[in-house]
């Protein structure tokens, strides 16, 4: 394992440093381009989920296997996956109905020393064929899934999860107490700020995902985890408003 994100740091993202136009977040070609610079400054712990995906994968995985990767965008958890799968009959296969992102991520897959092949989809993962599978990651996706859909596609995921696999699922969430959603998102904004993000930025990229990235309480997603088929669900990282669960379903 390596602390080093497999991705070269592109451009800076300065998306949001000028006014615009109110429009909602898309996952477009001028996002993609400053991906990985916009989510490791953006997303308190981000850099330490990625090489954890690894650790974990390589805990779960199941010999013959599919491992899924859903709204991979530039591959980085889909990479971590692949250097935490040890078995060369196992398939991995990456998510993503951006066409801008895809077309990107091949490139960092060329680019990756892993000879394991990795599966690229451009499609919804609402349709996306699952199954048979030990591994498989929500690495801030779902948050970006209209609520109403969320339970459908976590117990599609359930279902096609072998015995003894695993959801691995990072989201930015929501607390109960006022008090604590103002602490928490304080904070937050404070990390973007240490990250050279200007209180324009902060606040025009805060009004872009207002209508399109809806978080949820930890409790919401342990209930829905629960009902959809998980047997144990594990927060193993938290840092501000994200975390990341494990979700398990019992070995038979
Ligand atoms: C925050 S990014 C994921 C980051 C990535 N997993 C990583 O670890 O670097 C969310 C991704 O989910 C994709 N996405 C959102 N909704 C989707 C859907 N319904 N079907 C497929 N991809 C989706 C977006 O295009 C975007 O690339
Ligand atoms: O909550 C925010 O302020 C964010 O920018 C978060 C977030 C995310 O969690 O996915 C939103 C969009 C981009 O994908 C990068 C980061």
């Amino acid at each position: 394992m390596s602390n080093k994100p497999r991705q070269p740091l592109q451009e800076t993202d300065r998306l949001f440093a000028t006014e615009r136009n109110p429009e909602d977040f898309r996952f477009d070609a001028s996002v993609a381009r400053v991906f990985p610079d916009m989510i490791r400054r953006s997303v308190p712990g981000y850099t330490t989920i990625i090489p954890m995906i690894e650790v974990i994968t390589e805990q779960y995985v199941q010999a013959g296997s599919n491992c899924y990767d859903l709204g991979c965008s530039l591959g980085a958890s889909t990479l971590a996956m692949r250097h935490g799968i040890s078995f060369d009959d196992c398939s991995l296969v990456g998510v993503d109905n951006s066409q801008a992102m895809i077309e990107r991520c091949e490139h960092y897959i060329a680019l990756d020393d892993s000879s394991l092949p990795v599966s690229l989809r451009c499609e919804d993962i609402m349709d996306t064929e699952l199954s048979n599978a030990s591994v498989t990651t929500l690495n801030f996706t779902l948050q970006f899934v209209p609520p109403e859909q969320r339970a459908a596609l976590l117990a599609r995921i359930a279902t096609a999860t072998r015995p003894g696999g695993v959801l691995i699922l990072s989201e930015k969430i929501r607390f109960e107490s006022d008090e604590e959603q103002e602490t928490q998102t304080r904070l937050h904004h404070e990390f973007k700020r240490a990250n050279g993000y200007s209180d324009l930025e902060i606040s025009q990229k805060r009004s872009a995902i207002e209508q399109v990235l809806i978080p949820e309480s930890l409790n919401d997603h342990r209930t829905r985890l629960q009902q959809a088929g998980f047997d144990q669900v594990i927060v193993w990282y938290q840092c501000f408003n994200f975390v990341s669960m494990l979700a398990i379903k019992s070995a038979a």
